[in-house]
């Protein structure tokens, strides 16, 4: 058994929907999450699946600013997706692939403990909103320890029984700047599109985004919608600590500088 302290190294990827929706996509990447070395934390989402079973269950998803309205009844059906199909398949793949891991939603071990969103203009429903004092570091850092890699949904809990509907992307985020209290943490979002992109049509990343010119591709609309809040989670993460923070095309996990680097 191996003791980690602060100079160690953990990489949190989070894997979105789109990615995870396509078997073959899916499989290259575990392949490639399989073969790293460092010991890592898997962080997926799974939005657009919930979404098509919920529509076949006759459950139509309703969304504002990316963030999903979350009932009773979605939340049923997103603790069945994420907590259930999703997560089950992803690790069984990783196990098959010689790789350990352990699935884990908020409420086991209670890992991640949230609080359920007041209500302002918009009831959002049982969604948790998560700060880095509700992570159970000692936990993962056992689990790291003994060579078992955690691989989290999308789900969080309220420590009074309920389960709570909590954005992946914002999951990752969190996270992240908890496990740098010990670790020197590279957070990696991975998506389908080669990085952020100045250019949908043709693909052209923006190599490096700062904070300022995060704003005019916002305010011209070169970046929007679901971009948006991962960019946010993305600053919110550097700022309170994280080493690094880089968002990248799934198939190029284990390549080096490529997609975009979040700069503050
Ligand atoms: N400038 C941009 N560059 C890349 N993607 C962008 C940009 N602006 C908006 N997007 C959209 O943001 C989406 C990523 O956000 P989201 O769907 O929430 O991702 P994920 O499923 O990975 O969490 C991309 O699929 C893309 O359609
Ligand atoms: C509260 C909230 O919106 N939760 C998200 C959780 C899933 C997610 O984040 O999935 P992607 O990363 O694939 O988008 C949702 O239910 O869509």
């Amino acid at each position: 058994m191996t003791k980690r302290n602060k100079m160690n190294k953990l990489t949190i990827i989070k894997i979105g929907g789109n990615v995870i929706d396509d078997p073959k996509s899916l499989d290259q990447f575990l392949t490639d999450f399989a073969q790293r070395s460092e010991p890592a934390i898997l962080v997926h989402g799974g939005g657009k699946i919930a979404t098509q079973i919920g529509n076949k269950l006759g459950i139509e998803a309703k969304m504002v600013d990316g963030r999903r309205i979350t009932d009773a009844e979605t939340l049923d059906l997103v603790t069945m997706v994420y907590g259930g199909l999703t997560n089950k398949k992803i690790v069984a793949q990783l196990q098959s692939k010689g790789f350990n891991a352990i699935g884990l939603t908020g409420a086991d071990g209670n890992v991640m403990l949230a609080k359920k969103r007041p209500v302002k203009q918009i009831d959002y429903g049982f969604v948790g909103d998560i700060t880095a004092d509700g992570v159970n570091i000692p936990l993962l850092q056992s689990l790291l320890n003994q060579g078992v890699n955690p691989v989290f949904c999308a789900l969080t809990h309220d420590g009074e029984g309920h389960m709570l509907n909590t954005n992946a992307d914002t999951i990752a985020s969190v996270l992240a700047v908890a496990m740098s209290r010990e670790f020197e943490v590279e957070l990696v979002y991975c998506f389908e599109q080669p990085g952020v992109l100045s250019d949908f049509e043709n693909k052209v990343v923006i190599p490096v985004l700062e904070p300022k010119n995060y704003q005019e591709y916002k305010d011209s609309g070169v970046i929007n919608s679901g971009m948006i809040p991962k960019l946010d989670n993305a600053f919110d993460a550097l700022n309170a600590g994280v080493k690094s923070v880089r968002i990248i095309q799934f198939s190029d996990l284990n390549k080096a500088e490529t997609g975009t680097l979040i700069k503050l």
